[in-house]
């Protein structure tokens, strides 16, 4: 199989030492001259990472890269999905599987990142769409160390291709065909974690973090079921694990944007100054606007969103959260 990767940031270049680890001919394509240069000449991409790279990774900033390959990664920010698969298309001449990684909604039209695959790519040149995502932090990856991943679609068979295509003796890939569930637990597992590094910043300990793991969960069940997801997916590698990822680890951007919010209890100065990949940060406007206008109960998403959009003082919010109306809460 001939890969191309789309975006030569860490979640790319992670994925694709995975393809070129199993034999795969892997090019990533690229905006930044530098990085490819780095990838070509040195091996190593040391804007993401400080660790040498297979040395069979190419890279180029040319788009007519894709053009043999018999597979499409994209790996850039939901922001820069339409962009990004825009230029591909100009180049494609030839069917492709076409994988997505990124976890969140379309910055616009809010549709979840297959569906807008779907939309924007012309059917000649999709053979399948299948999403790969699973509690995964590119830095241990890249490293090698053990992973387990789902590879989501409705296409069975495709769905198939992309588990043997990954799976190695460090990454394992597991299948799954609910795609709204785990590409909604993907999403929403970042405002989690922006709410958990939230509490760690303010100075509180593992007991918060519990509570707000096992309702963050609860929250992201109620609001994938209200689109059509199976309440079992958020007990799975796109529900549970992703979110104990991303909520207990300083690897994960969102957790830290929380924690520098907790500590300067004031999201002002993050929102002004941040240049990172944070996910959570437009997902949670999203979710907090789609929650409103279908009466989802997402208490913990609200209290994210005053915070970032609001100007909400992060220990009040706690406070509130901590005096909702007792009778409304369920056992779990
Ligand atoms: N880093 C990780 O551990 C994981 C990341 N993801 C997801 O993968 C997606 C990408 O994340 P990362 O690779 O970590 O982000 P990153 O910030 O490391 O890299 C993003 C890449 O996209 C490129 N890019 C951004 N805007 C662009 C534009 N307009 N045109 C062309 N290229 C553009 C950047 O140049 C960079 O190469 C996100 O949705 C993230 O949630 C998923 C699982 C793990
Ligand atoms: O999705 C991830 C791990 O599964 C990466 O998390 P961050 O985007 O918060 O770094």
């Amino acid at each position: 199989m001939k890969a191309a990767v789309l975006g030569t940031g860490s979640w790319g270049t992670a994925l694709a030492q995975v393809l070129a680890d199993n034999g795969n001919e892997t090019v990533l394509w690229g905006r930044n001259q530098q990085e490819t240069d780095d990838i070509n000449l040195n091996h190593h991409n040391m804007k993401a990472f400080p660790d040498p790279l297979n040395p069979s990774l190419t890279a180029s900033t040319d788009m007519h890269c894709i053009q043999d390959a018999d597979l499409l990664l994209a790996a850039v920010p939901t922001s820069a999905i339409e962009t990004v698969l825009n230029q591909a298309i100009a180049c494609l001449d030839h069917p492709v599987i076409v994988i997505n990684v990124a976890k969140g909604f379309h910055p616009v039209t809010h549709e979840r990142m297959s569906v807008f695959i779907r939309r924007i790519m012309p059917a000649q040149y999709v053979k399948a769409i299948v999403s790969l995502i699973g509690p995964s932090h590119a830095e241990e990856v890249i490293q090698r160390k053990l992973t387990a991943i789902n590879a989501v679609s409705e296409d069975e068979g495709a769905a198939r291709i992309i588990q043997q295509l990954f799976s190695n003796d460090y990454f394992r890939v597991y299948r799954n065909t609910d795609v709204i569930g785990t590409e909604i637990g993907a999403a929403l597992k970042n405002i989690m974690a922006i709410a958990s590094g939230i509490l760690e910043g303010i100075g509180q300990g593992d007991n918060a973090r519990a509570a707000l793991m096992t309702r963050g969960l609860a929250e992201m069940e109620r609001y994938g079921v209200a689109f059509g997801a199976h309440p079992e997916t958020f007990l799975g590698l796109d529900g549970v694990g992703d979110l104990i990822v991303t909520c207990t680890s300083r690897l994960s951007r969102n957790f830290m944007a929380g924690y520098q919010i907790g500590i300067e209890n004031s999201a002002d100065h993050f929102m002004k100054t941040n240049t990172k990949t944070v996910e959570g940060l437009s997902a949670c406007r999203i979710v907090y606007e789609e929650a409103k206008e279908r009466h989802i109960d997402m208490p913990i998403t609200t209290a994210v969103y005053h915070v970032l959009y609001e100007n909400g003082i992060p220990d009040q919010e706690i406070t509130a959260l901590m005096h909702r109306d007792l009778k409304s809460e369920e056992q779990r």
